[in-house]
């Protein structure tokens, strides 16, 4: 016995799932595989669904409709086998705040000692940096270090995928970095598949090696941050002064555009600037239109920019 049994395929196989609260529908229709290892994110603006998705996925929630397999198995019909090989850290746990951070992490190793060889408290203490609040009681860690415990009580049985939802909400940029250090470390062991819900690019950039962008029930964009942030580069805005007033133009050929106005302009045209539009630029406006209610413009226009 070590680790659960190795799965064979996607470890996530998702097709057309659909979710509707009351006459809400919050996924309509989204598809997604994940092979085996590495750092997926998803991200999203508020309400996209992505814990909606996430709880599914972990046979927490009750799909309205699609399929949906997590290693191999549907989630709705998923036994203590299949949850057992799986890591789950929700985004808020409040509970066993009386316990010793070791005494925890021993309690909870034995529940998965009929399916997996579940890490030792010291080893795992160790892994995720507390070693020295071993002895320290649950309700004394900070955020970070809690969160830190959170992440070895979903690690403790050795997952074969990882599901964490925004692990690093509230944390300062010292937490957050050896959060990442962490995520990082747990990609190299055992080659744990690591699924992330975030709403911070620059955390997904750091992290993944792809990306997932849930906005108006499906994914929008999915590729590599590289790829995302060439494809939604093509449009540069191309700002100037002639005779004292600001221009700006929007272009997919910054530099022919520039050629020509400066081959016309008689000298007349100064503090020329172009500015490339970055990943971020084109995120952070699908985020501002879809909270300002215009979720179906926004994600046209960024559908557009990273097509
Ligand atoms: N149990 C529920 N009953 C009714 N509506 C719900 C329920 N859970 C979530 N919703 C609604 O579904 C939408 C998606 O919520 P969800 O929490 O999945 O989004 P999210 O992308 O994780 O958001 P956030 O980034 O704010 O955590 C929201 O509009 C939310 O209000």
């Amino acid at each position: 016995m070590g680790h659960p049994p190795a799965f064979d395929g996607p470890v996530i196989a998702v097709s057309d799932l659909r979710m509707r609260y009351g006459d809400k529908d919050v996924l309509t229709g989204l598809d997604l595989e994940i092979e085996s290892g590495g750092v997926t994110a998803l991200l999203g603006p508020n309400g996209a669904g992505k814990t909606t998705t996430i709880e599914i996925l972990e046979g927490f929630r009750a799909r309205s409709g699609g399929s949906v397999k997590v290693l191999g198995t549907d989630p709705a019909h998923g036994d203590e086998r299949w949850r057992a090989g799986l890591g789950v850290v929700l985004q808020e746990w409040r509970d066993n705040g009386k316990w010793r951070a070791r005494d925890l992490l021993q309690h909870f190793g034995e529940y998965y000692k009929p399916y997996s060889e579940p890490w030792g408290a010291d080893e795992l203490l160790d892994l995720v940096g507390l070693a020295p609040q071993a002895g320290q009681r649950v309700q004394t860690l900070s955020g970070g270090q809690r969160r830190r415990l959170d992440v070895a009580l979903g690690i403790i049985g050795r997952p074969g995928l990882l599901f964490l939802d925004e692990p690093t909400t509230g944390f300062d940029p010292h937490a957050r970095r050896e959060f990442h250090e962490l995520i990082h470390r747990l990609t190299d062991l055992d080659g744990t598949t690591i699924l992330l819900t975030t709403h911070d690019l620059d955390e997904a950039e750091k992290l993944a090696e792809r990306i997932l962008i849930l906005a108006g029930g499906r994914i929008i964009a999915d590729g590599s941050p590289d790829k995302l942030a060439r494809a939604a580069a093509t449009t540069a805005e191309v700002k100037w002064l002639q005779d004292g007033r600001l221009q700006i133009h929007a272009t997919d050929d910054a530099t022919d555009f520039v050629r020509g106005l400066l081959a016309t302009d008689g000298g007349t045209v100064t503090d020329l600037e172009v500015h490339r539009a970055s990943l971020e630029d084109a995120y952070l406006s699908l985020v501002a239109r879809f909270e300002a209610g215009q979720a179906e413009a926004a994600v046209d226009t960024f559908k557009e920019a990273t097509a």
